[in-house]
């Protein structure tokens, strides 16, 4: 569909998203006019909340109301935030606000209300962790934190998209009867990210991998950083990379329930590119040094392969064969992984 560009405030919103995120730009550029700005405002508008939580020098008792507050900005014609650190990626998001709000105003109604919505539900979740002692000063300690933590951050935004993609009649309204479903195309992504991104956040003094998880394989996290504790790292990554094939089955059935060609690649891209990510993580002691990317030239096959729904189920089928094959016998999750395996290869 031809980017149709009729304002100032409308280019800078593309060339902020364009600028924040090459993957999600890229699935949201191709999406139908009908929802195409709606979503790139929702992830501008997401964006810029994450960039406030993402902030290590903005002091809590600042951050936290600031998070919970955020949804109130929507309603306003032309605020923006200059507090963030000058080395903070995307704060041009919060200094250029006044334009997203601009653009966001001319949405429908029914589509700033779900976005209204999801900004408030979001912000409160990230204050709720960072008001939590615990969390904040060991990380998340049991799977069910880890799986509220990635709701709060990404659950909540597959809801938002189902919601949008229901009401311009682009997916089933089944779905909303079967929100789940939108919790794990959210969660399968935030978790992946989480397990690729060991180190990065390691170096920001962050850490989101559960410690009812990594607790069997070493005394702390950062532990992992040792050479002599790789091997039990990969034990660590094998636990995550399990907890995160659960999300799996959901992913495709959501995948079943959404018509419109253009909703479903950008469903479908960033799920492709995440079970390719897990099978590049996975048994790679490059996590604890560096940020583990799959290769451009994969990432163009997939696009290419995930445009219809046999394509993705033969993406996720052979890389699923990938990590079966590549898990040690020595590893304590081997059996459980096969079984893993097993089940969704039934499904496929
Ligand atoms: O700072 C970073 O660069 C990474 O931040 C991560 C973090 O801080 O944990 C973390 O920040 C999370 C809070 C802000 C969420 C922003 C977002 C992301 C993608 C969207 C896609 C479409 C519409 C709105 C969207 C909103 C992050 O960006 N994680 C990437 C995974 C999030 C996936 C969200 C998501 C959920 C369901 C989906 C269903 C279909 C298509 C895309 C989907 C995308
Ligand atoms: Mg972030
Ligand atoms: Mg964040």
């Amino acid at each position: 569909y031809p980017l149709k560009i009729t304002s100032d405030s409308e280019k800078t919103c593309y060339e902020l998203l364009n600028k924040t995120s090459r993957s999600f730009a890229a699935v949201i550029n191709e999406l139908h006019p009908e929802l195409r700005n709606a979503i790139m405002l929702f992830y501008l508008i997401l964006r810029a909340l994450d960039t406030i939580e993402d902030d290590m020098s903005i002091d809590p008792k600042i951050k936290i109301p600031l998070l919970r507050s955020f949804y109130e900005k929507l309603a306003l014609k032309d605020w923006t935030f200059d507090g963030n650190s000058p080395t903070e990626k995307d704060r041009d998001v919060l200094v250029k606000f006044n334009l997203i709000l601009e653009e966001f105003h001319k949405l429908k109604p029914e589509y700033q209300d779900i976005i209204n919505d999801i900004t408030k539900q979001m912000g409160n979740g990230m204050a709720d962790y960072i008001n939590n002692e615990e969390f904040n000063l060991n990380g998340v300690k049991t799977v069910k934190d880890y799986d509220l933590y990635c709701f709060y951050v990404a659950g909540l935004v597959g809801h938002g998209l189902t919601k949008l993609c229901v009401a311009s009649s682009f997916s089933d309204p089944t779905l909303l009867r079967k929100m789940e479903l939108s919790d794990s195309m959210g969660l399968f992504l935030q978790k992946t990210n989480i397990i690729r991104d060991y180190k990065e956040d390691q170096d920001d003094g962050r850490s989101f991998w559960p410690e009812e998880i990594w607790s069997k394989y070493a005394n702390k996290l950062s532990d992992f950083t040792k050479p002599e504790n790789q091997e039990k790292g990969l034990h660590c990554i094998t636990d995550l990379v399990l907890n995160s094939m659960a999300h799996i089955k959901d992913v495709l059935v959501y995948l079943t329930m959404t018509y419109d060609p253009s909703a479903f690649s950008f469903c479908a891209i960033p799920q492709v590119m995440a079970i390719a990510t897990l099978a590049e993580v996975f048994q790679n002691k490059n996590v604890f040094k560096k940020n583990v990317k799959i290769r451009k030239g994969t990432a163009c096959d997939l696009i290419l392969k995930s445009r219809t729904y046999e394509g993705v189920l033969e993406i996720f089928s052979y890389y699923l064969k990938i990590i079966h094959h590549k898990c040690p016998v020595s590893d304590p999750n081997y059996l459980a992984i096969g079984i893993k395996c097993g089940e969704i290869e039934q499904f496929i």
